[in-house]
């Protein structure tokens, strides 16, 4: 058994809002009293990171929804805030958070594809663990994938296209 706890809805504004996920909003919602400012994923990830640190119990954010409702959105934005939040400065090398948030393209080549509901569709469930240490840093992470859906790389019906990758192939320069 377990209890859940506070719920954002999201609405999809269907429009790219960048001064709403910038170091600004980072920095605003950055130790805010939950329900001070307006709700927001940041929110939702600066409570789940001080109930980890206060307590030191593990939180799970659920992001549900239908096809395009903007989970794959949400789930960027809550990393995003915990990269931010979990952060180290590391000396040469690439960082756990800065490996974190560059998977995500990756991930989104082999995994989503346009369908009649969502330019960007993710056709596979994702975990992610983020593993932080003693100071809050970052320490490790994990993404397991489930179910893709196989089918759509040898079967799609038009208007949809295949996985991104096979474009992104076609569409790479020569060398
Ligand atoms: N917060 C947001 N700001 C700007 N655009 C957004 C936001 N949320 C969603 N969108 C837009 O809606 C589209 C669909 O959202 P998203 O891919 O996150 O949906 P989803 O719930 O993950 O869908 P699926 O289950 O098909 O993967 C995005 O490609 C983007 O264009």
């Amino acid at each position: 058994q377990t209890y859940t706890g506070n719920i954002l809805i999201a609405v999809n504004p269907f429009q790219r809002l960048p001064h709403l996920y910038n170091d600004h909003m980072m920095e605003m919602y950055k130790g805010a009293e939950f329900g001070e400012l307006s709700p927001h994923p940041f929110a939702m990830a600066d409570r789940a990171y001080r109930l980890m640190m206060n307590y030191g119990i593990s939180q799970a954010i659920l992001v549900s929804g239908e096809s395009g409702a903007g989970k794959t959105e949400s789930t960027k934005m809550l990393m995003q805030y915990l990269a931010f939040m979990g952060g180290k400065v590391e000396s040469g090398g690439r960082s756990v958070q800065q490996q974190v948030l560059e998977s995500n393209p990756v991930l989104e080549a082999f995994g989503n594809a346009k369908t009649v509901r969502n330019n960007n569709s993710s056709r596979f469930g994702k975990f992610v663990e983020l593993q932080f240490d003693q100071n809050g840093k970052i320490s490790g992470a994990a993404i397991r994938t489930y179910l893709l859906e196989r089918s759509r790389v040898c079967q799609i019906s038009d208007p949809e296209r295949n996985y991104h990758c096979f474009y992104m192939l076609c569409a790479a320069p020569p060398e």
